[in-house]
């Protein structure tokens, strides 16, 4: 594979806040193809990754490419990165936030964007304004928004918070419903793994900012003869 055919490529990828060493030399690539879990404790880099390869943060060593490029205007369009904070305005209703997104977006599919909706229980709030949303509904609403675009690299930052327990099953299915396997990576960087790891096709797992795990998802299990949730409690905590 050449440079250009990883979707996303980061070599001893450091990133600094002050003197917090949040990510130490982070080398992965990324293909089509895949849904990437990237696991680890809290503080461990996982935002910080997802914040770089979306071109909100600049590396401070190493490098990261997506598509070949370094991360900026050109590759934000091939990206959709759905934060963990709520970056919703609270004025708008349900149905304005999907038009200015749909407005900023060069790949917006209004065919399944009208689907999530449906399928994520929104339809009948589209009038509804987001202030009036519970904190599960607007963590659908943010997922209705990233998922209806048809972007190759889609990340994905503990989509799951919020969102009641009974329903993240619902939220899953979506996920994978909409996931185009030759075309897409899909990162989800979560600490809800006995439910999320159902999707795994690999996993990530970032202990202080360095890769220690990054192993096909059932090898993994194979490998332990566990679950990845029980990897992650028994062998890591
Ligand atoms: N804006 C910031 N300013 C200073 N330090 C930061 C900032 N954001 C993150 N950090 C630090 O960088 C390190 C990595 O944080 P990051 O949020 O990437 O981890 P994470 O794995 O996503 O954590 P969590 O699971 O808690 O969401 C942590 O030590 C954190 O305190």
């Amino acid at each position: 594979m050449n440079d250009t055919q990883w979707l996303v490529e980061s070599t001893a990828l450091v990133k600094r806040y002050g003197r917090v060493e949040a990510l130490r030399g982070v080398d992965l690539r990324l293909g089509a193809g895949q849904i990437v879990g990237l696991v680890g404790p809290n503080g461990s880099g996982k935002s910080t990754f997802l914040k770089v390869v979306a071109g909100l943060l600049h590396p401070d060593g190493g490098s990261v490419k997506v598509r070949g490029r370094s991360p900026g205007l050109e590759t934000k369009r091939w990206v959709a990165f759905q934060p963990e904070i709520d970056h919703l305005y609270r004025w708008m209703t349900v149905q304005q936030a999907m038009e200015l997104q749909a407005s900023v977006v060069g790949d917006w599919d209004a065919r399944r964007a009208a689907e999530l909706l449906e399928f994520l229980n929104l339809h009948q709030q589209r009038r509804t304004p987001v202030r009036n949303l519970s904190r599960g509904m607007r963590a659908r609403l943010k997922l209705a928004m990233t998922l209806s675009r048809n972007a190759p690299i889609v990340l994905l930052d503990e989509p799951l918070s919020g969102i009641d327990p009974p329903s993240r099953g619902r939220i899953i299915r979506a996920l994978i419903g909409q996931f185009r396997t030759d075309e897409q990576v899909v990162v989800l960087a979560t600490h809800e793994v006995a439910e999320t790891e159902s999707t795994f096709d690999r996993v990530v797992f970032l202990e202080r900012g360095t890769v220690k795990i990054d192993e096909d998802a059932q090898e993994l299990r194979e490998r332990y003869g566990k679950s990845i949730q029980a990897i992650m409690e028994e062998v890591y905590a």
